[in-house]
């Protein structure tokens, strides 16, 4: 039996559809208690996971499991888990209380709880209506409807935000986050970060079939906090200047700015006019998670640009001072050589991942050299790929 904990495993997971790798080495785990949200591109992997985890694809490799076992291994399955995956799979022509009943009758569920989950979906009124003359955004309620059925302990939805209205989108996100709050473990893929950004706690960011970070939002929020490009004419003795008011976040750059981080400009400009050193300008970077995100997964269909070399820019001479590396969760794709940088790693003449210039202070003499930005090949070089399943909607049972 099933250990009832809640917990989704993920271990070591690979699918392989002929050339194409779909799933590649793929560890995490999701907790009960919250939302997880499952990201990547389109073409990441996302479904072909979840369709793992529900038994409805062989992994090649590895394991995927849910309180302990495997999805063909948890007795009635629907009574544990309830799904939902792309594209609908209801009879046009059947109401959808006759939907439901099908479905409550195949796991052993009473009648009376088709109109408990219609009520928790906000159904109740369309209950005699066939499903053939529901809008989308109605469809996706009906779909979540069939896998409560069971009343599962794991919710796992694949994209549900797609074709909603804002109405519906908040909808699902405070039901998620209540289910979540009683303590059953919600995870839901999408491709679009901002879509679920306010509705999940825990996040699991995947491109190219690997696992990229696995950790909790806020963390990676964080980890990308603001920071102060600061062209001055004497970069050594701003550094020393700002230590000595008790910045400490400091870290000169190759290009002869100084990074700060922790101060405001106003904060940055007194401390070096008190020191009179003259500075030329001010670059502000903000914290952006999609940004963050957009880093974290690029790559999935580039190919390396011409002139490409791998490894850090001539000159490069390790991280600036300070650093304090990759963000908590983070998880370097396997298959870096040992000349690329640590992952996570953005070298100091580049802005950090996710920051995005807001304002340019400009006082007086040359600007900022211009930034180099550096890239990094992605591991391997994927095409996109036709999908090529049947998904299905409604619960497992
Ligand atoms: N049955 C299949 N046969 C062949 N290739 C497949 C099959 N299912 C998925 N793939 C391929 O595996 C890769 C991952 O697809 P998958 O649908 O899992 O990604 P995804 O992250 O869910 O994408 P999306 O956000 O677009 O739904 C893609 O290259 C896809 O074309």
């Amino acid at each position: 039996m099933h250990d009832g904990s809640g917990r989704i495993a993920v271990q070591n997971l690979s699918k392989q559809f002929g050339a194409v790798n779909a799933v590649q080495n793929l560890s995490f785990t999701v907790e009960p208690g919250s939302v997880t949200g499952f990201l990547g591109p389109n073409g990441a992997g996302k479904t072909t996971t979840l369709r793992m985890l529900l038994g409805l694809v062989t992994p090649t490799n590895g394991t995927a499991t849910i309180n302990g076992r495997p999805h063909d291994q948890l007795g009635n399955p629907a009574r544990v888990v309830g799904s939902v995956l792309e594209n609908e799979g209801f009879h046009p022509g059947r109401t959808a209380r006759n939907h439901l009943r099908v479905y409550s009758a195949a796991i052993g569920m009473p009648d009376q709880r088709v109109d408990e989950v219609l009520g928790l979906v906000g159904l109740s009124s369309a209950a005699d209506r066939k499903a053939g003359g529901f809008s989308l955004g109605m469809r996706q309620r009906l779909a979540l409807a069939t896998a409560l059925l069971g009343n599962p302990q794991v919710l796992v939805l694949d994209e549900p935000t797609n074709g909603l209205d804002p109405e519906g989108i908040l909808w699902l996100r405070n039901f998620l986050r209540a289910y979540a709050r009683e303590g059953r473990t919600v995870l839901v893929s999408s491709h679009l970060l901002n879509e679920v950004e306010q509705t999940i706690d825990q996040v699991v960011i995947i491109s190219q079939g690997m696992t990229r970070y696995n950790g909790s939002l806020d963390q990676l929020r964080k980890s990308n906090q603001s920071r102060v490009l600061v062209q001055s004419a004497d970069a050594n003795g701003l550094v020393a200047a700002l230590q000595e008011a008790g910045i400490t976040q400091v870290s000169p750059m190759p290009d002869g700015r100084v990074a700060v981080s922790g101060a405001t400009v106003q904060q940055i400009g007194d401390i070096s006019a008190k020191a009179n050193i003259a500075v030329y300008g001010m670059q502000e970077e903000t914290a952006d998670l999609e940004r963050m995100f957009f880093q974290l997964t690029q790559g999935q269909y580039a190919a390396p640009q011409p002139g490409f070399q791998q490894g850090p820019p001539p000159g490069y001479q390790g991280p600036p001072p300070g650093y304090q590396g990759p963000p908590p969760g983070y998880q370097a794709p396997p298959g870096y050589a040992p000349q690329t940088p640590p992952p996570g790693f953005a070298p100091p003449n580049t802005p950090a991942p996710g920051f995005a210039p807001q304002q340019q202070y400009q006082q007086q003499g040359q600007p900022p050299q211009q930034q180099q930005q550096y890239q990094q090949a992605p591991p391997q070089q994927q095409a996109p790929q036709q999908q090529g399943q049947n998904e299905g909607w409604g619960g497992q049972g």
